[in-house]
């Protein structure tokens, strides 16, 4: 599917930029989700412009400046400095199956643009704190897969997301009940919160294990490593500071990676889908079709799976996209400021 690789070739920058006229660097964007993800309905960012083209500043409310100052170095990359050279010129990508019933995961897998793997997220939590019954993950995994089936797809790949919810017993218990589910798992990410554990459940479950959060908001990422606590890695860009970032880590990491976003627009999914073009092996497909999510998008050429990959390409926002995603003048304050916060952060670590 990839080309060869061609090292040194040029990046392609895919789009005229068509706000090239106007002066400003900045532009906040706003859009409700189509389904509640991570708790959230609606999902917002920052774009900024540099010479190098357009980056994405978009970490979520709940993060403090100090975490959130990787996610500018990473929009910086993109804005500033620009992307590696790709060593494949398609990405292909999973469908993101949030935690739906199991007719919506089923419309989700049908509409997804070819996908043939899925990621279900399962481990939600209720109103009373409580995490959903395995039954309800089980019904939407079951779900997932038949309508692969429907679609004819029967070598199509199932893996769950549990985002840490799960206790090591509940994924002891839980797991060979989803790999059932889903006439087997690909594999499980993040099935507990701490690195123990998921080296626990490891060793306990025959399928393999992902680590995300373990990776992503970790003091020591290479913890997971000694731990030997995950078969896989899961990379997404702006919260560990750049693609070079990322490539960088993923050689000191030496596991199998799997790209994944971070609900970003598709200006910052260009970022994600260029570390996965630039990685020099991509044995897994990648969770950045999640552009899919927004109602939608800062362009009017989304960053959207076909044939279940997406094209490697550069991404500018479109001036009526924009005007469509325009936040509250409050929220775009609420941006500016904290760009500003994050950029004196960054110049005085310089
Ligand atoms: O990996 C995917 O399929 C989509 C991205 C995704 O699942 C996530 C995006 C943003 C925040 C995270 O809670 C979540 C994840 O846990 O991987
Ligand atoms: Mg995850």
């Amino acid at each position: 599917m990839g080309a060869a690789p061609r090292p040194g070739t040029s990046y392609p920058e895919g789009v005229p930029d068509s706000l090239s006229a106007t002066t400003q660097r900045r532009f906040a964007w706003s859009t409700p989700l189509r389904t509640r993800f991570r708790n959230l309905d609606a999902r917002d960012g920052l774009l900024l412009r540099g010479d190098a083209g357009w980056g994405e500043l978009s970490p979520f409310w709940e993060y403090d400046d100090g975490e959130s100052a990787a996610w500018l170095r990473a929009a910086r990359e993109a804005a500033d400095v620009g992307f590696p050279a790709p060593v494949r010129d398609v990405v292909p990508v999973n469908v993101t199956v949030p935690a739906v019933g199991p007719d919506q995961a089923r419309q989700i897998v049908l509409a997804s643009g070819g996908c043939t793997t899925a990621k279900v997220k399962v481990g939600q939590r209720l109103a009373d704190g409580a995490v959903e019954p395995v039954e309800a993950e089980r019904e939407r995994v079951a779900a997932v897969r038949a309508a692969f089936d429907e679609l004819r797809t029967p070598g199509a790949a199932i893996r769950v997301d549990v985002n840490g919810t799960w206790t090591v017993d509940d994924a002891l218990r839980r797991v060979p009940l989803l790999d059932a589910a889903a006439r087997g798992l690909e594999y499980v990410e993040q099935p507990c919160g701490t690195v123990e554990e998921l080296a626990a459940v490891r060793r306990g479950v025959d399928v393999p294990v992902a680590a995300d959060e373990s990776i992503r908001r970790a003091a020591d990422p290479l913890r997971v490593v000694r731990a030997e606590a995950a078969d896989v890695v899961v990379l997404k860009v702006q919260p560990l500071g750049g693609v070079r970032a990322c490539l960088d880590l993923a050689v000191q990491v030496g596991l199998p990676v799997v790209v994944s976003s971070a609900l970003e627009s598709s200006v910052g999914l260009a970022a994600g889908v260029a570390l996965a073009a630039a990685l020099p092996e991509l044995p897994y497909a990648c969770g950045l079709a999640t552009s899919q999510l927004l109602t939608r998008d800062v362009t009017d050429r989304p960053l959207l799976p076909e044939g279940g990959a997406l094209p490697v390409r550069r991404v500018a926002p479109d001036p009526g996209a924009l005007a469509a995603v325009a936040p509250s003048a409050e929220l775009e304050q609420r941006w500016f400021a904290r760009h500003d916060r994050l950029a004196d952060l960054l110049d005085a670590a310089a």
